[in-house]
């Protein structure tokens, strides 16, 4: 597809706008999301990109950088020779031209074949023109030569290609979830979630924040999960609405949300939350406390907190300070000190792969290994910093019990001074008994988060 622009006539493509997005993470290691999300407001500003032309944009990019252990797999059955021979740029064309092909319905296939080939016809030369005319056109005929794997013999395979995974993973969720739940979860993986916001409660009512957001073009519902949470699933490009300039709400998931309510947090009281940027919960704490008290906000990243401040200025909350801090120390630093801790820990993030399209490829086993040992540092460091009847919360957007309750279990094992609670009883609308809190995006419908609030006993 390429398009004319209303305003200055020029023409943008939107698969080779794709082809460079995914040059950029495939060769020089981009984050896929941030890559993506450059062009699209380089291209907003021209105003050479409306709506329909972005969803498709994003479609390409994501789709293709998700499928790409199944897509080099198809890509096998119609080569005649190794895929990594072939110089990076005219294979991510052809992958780019295989995601079309067998994934994209609406492209009609010889669309598919005759856009790749002008690309290949631009970053190429006559003989990987040749080629990729010939291995698409011959793909598009001969669809049914890539036969998936059984799935009753080689489930993990199976699964893994299916729905681009890496195995290890795969393998994982089978033993631990068994195949129906595992696919589900690796298919929920493949859908774009929607977005959700986080209204400002110092600043607006959510029912009031909804009736502009629609003014400004937004699909949206109220969250099923919190009280002041709104779910989008149309809207225009974010940059354009006024009322994120007004700083009227804040982008950040449900689950996320939760992690607030959890720690619920008192006006007057001081917070630690101790890898706090780029500031999504220590804004949220802010908000609860009503702009009352004190919120420390610690990363051991100052670029990281320069947004943190940028958040906590648009959405004039004043009580928020940051300290760039390594939070293994922070113990010693402020000893008995805060009335409440959250320690949002670094992990491998395996609970929210559905949001960046890229990140499934870049974890390995091995983080499994090496997390924990960090998250253990940070959390009992932390843990020096609560009063004796204060809060500790620690949460995860990982779904797996090595950084989850592996962690808690040996903590509270070490620190009898520190008291379970049943975490479940904190979350705000869907009251579950739970001692700590595994949602989950197949069941729950939301990021996957691990949450646990203990309280300090003496
Ligand atoms: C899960 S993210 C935090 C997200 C944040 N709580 C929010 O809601 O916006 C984990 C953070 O831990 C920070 N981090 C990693 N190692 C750290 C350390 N040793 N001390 C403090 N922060 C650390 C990272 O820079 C990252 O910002």
């Amino acid at each position: 597809m390429s398009w004319k622009n209303s305003k200055n006539g020029r023409k943008v493509d939107a698969r080779e706008v794709a082809l460079r997005v995914i040059n950029a993470v495939d060769i020089e290691g981009a984050y896929a999301n941030i890559a993506l999300a450059q062009e699209i407001n380089r291209l907003t500003k021209t105003g050479e990109l409306n709506n329909q032309d972005r969803k498709f944009l994003t479609e390409l990019v994501y789709g293709t950088i998700k499928a790409g252990n199944t897509l080099d797999w198809l890509l096998e059955h119609y080569l005649s020779r190794p895929l990594n021979k072939i110089t990076p740029i005219i294979r991510n064309i052809l992958r780019l031209g295989m995601y079309q092909l067998f994934f994209l319905t609406k492209v009609p296939p010889s669309a598919a074949c005759n856009q790749s080939v002008e690309l290949a016809k631009k970053y190429g030369h006559a003989g990987t023109v040749k080629l990729v005319n010939a291995v698409l056109r011959n793909a598009a005929r001969n669809p049914e030569k890539a036969v998936y794997p059984n799935k009753d013999e080689m489930p993990v395979e199976y699964l893994a290609l299916k729905y681009f995974h890496p195995d290890w993973l795969v393998k994982r969720w089978l033993d631990r979830l068994g195949f129906e739940s595992c696919e589900d979860l690796c298919k929920t993986n493949n859908c774009n979630p929607p977005l959700s916001i986080r209204t400002n409660t110092t600043r607006i009512g959510r029912e009031t924040l909804l009736a502009r957001l629609e003014n400004e073009g937004v699909v949206a519902e109220p969250s099923a999960w919190t009280p002041e949470g709104i779910v989008c699933h149309e809207y225009p490009a974010l940059m354009s609405l006024s009322s994120l300039q007004a700083g009227l709400f804040q982008v950040q998931d449900e689950s996320s949300m939760l992690v607030g309510h959890i720690l619920d947090p008192k006006a007057g009281e001081f917070i630690i939350d101790a890898c706090g940027a780029p500031g999504g919960k220590s804004t949220h704490i802010a908000s609860l406390m009503s702009n009352q008290g004190r919120v420390l906000s610690t990363d051991i990243y100052p670029h990281k907190l320069a947004i943190t401040e940028e958040n906590a200025k648009r959405l004039g909350l004043t009580i928020i300070e940051t300290q760039t801090l390594d939070a293994t120390n922070l113990g010693t630093t402020f000893p008995a000190q805060a009335d409440r801790v959250l320690v949002d820990v670094p992990c491998s993030g395996l609970g929210v792969l559905r949001r960046k399209p890229d990140s499934r490829w870049r974890k390995s086993e091995s983080m499994l290994k090496e997390l924990p040992k960090l998250q253990t540092a940070i959390l009992s460091s932390c843990a020096q910093c609560v009063k004796p009847g204060g809060i500790l919360v620690y949460s995860t957007c990982t779904t797996e019990p090595e950084e989850n309750s592996q962690v808690i279990n040996s903590f509270l094992h070490t620190h009898p001074e520190f008291a379970l609670e049943k975490t479940g009883r904190y979350l705000p609308i869907q009251k579950r008994s739970d001692d700590m809190v595994q949602l989950w995006p197949h069941i729950d419908g939301i990021d996957g988060f691990f949450i646990a609030r203990m309280t300090r006993l003496k």
